[in-house]
């Protein structure tokens, strides 16, 4: 297959995290006046997603995205360069205006996942923190421009690594979300 970079972090293989990573400070790229985001948490469920939505580096097909508790989360520095990308999305991800990394996404309505914050831990300015355990979404990076013909050799690489490729989420999150459907329409 062609030279795809599925994500900096993937390409060469996994880095697997330290098991003890308490939480550090997320930074964006912005070389003036970075925003700098506390987080008291490992990054949990991280994943790899090739959902368009999820923010990615430059060249990157894929994001790496967690959760961590949203209580463990406060602005440090800039806040005032941030902004939510997309009002109506389920996740409302707050993105730098400066850089447009997005330094973390909240969902504020009842939900199976409301109180958790989805982080990206490659901006840690700290190392060790949680390696994904799974790709999510693989079949929507046909939406954001991947050729279908790349699909069985994306999926054929992330196996390679490690990480099984689905096309929504893992199954016990897509559980979470059907037990939380079915106790809503109960
Ligand atoms: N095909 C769509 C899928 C977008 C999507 O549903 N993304 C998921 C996963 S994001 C991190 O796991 C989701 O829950 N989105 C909610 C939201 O973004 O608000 C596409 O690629 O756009
Ligand atoms: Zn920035
Ligand atoms: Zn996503």
């Amino acid at each position: 297959m062609s030279n795809i970079s599925l994500h900096p972090l993937l390409n060469d293989g996994l880095t697997l995290g330290s098991g003890t990573f308490a939480g550090g400070t997320l930074v964006c790229h912005c070389a003036d006046k970075p925003v700098k985001v506390s987080v008291g948490s490992d990054a949990l469920h991280n994943h790899a997603c090739g959902c368009t939505k999820c923010w990615k580096p430059d060249g990157a097909i894929f994001s790496i995205v967690g959760v961590v508790p949203k209580h463990t989360i406060s602005v440090l520095e800039n806040g005032d360069k941030l902004a939510i990308v997309e009002e109506a999305a389920t996740i409302q991800r707050y993105a730098c205006t400066g850089c447009g990394v997005h330094l973390f996404g909240r969902i504020e309505k009842a939900h199976a996942f409301h109180g958790l914050d989805f982080i990206h831990a490659e901006l840690f300015e700290e190392q060790g923190a949680a390696a994904p355990g799974f790709a999510a979404f693989v079949s929507s990076a046909i939406e954001g421009g991947v050729d279908p013909v790349e699909m069985d050799g994306i999926r054929a690489r992330f196996k390679d690594i490690g990480l099984e490729p689905y096309d929504c989420l893992n199954p016990p999150l897509m559980d979470a979300l059907a037990t939380f459907a079915a106790k809503q329409n109960a």
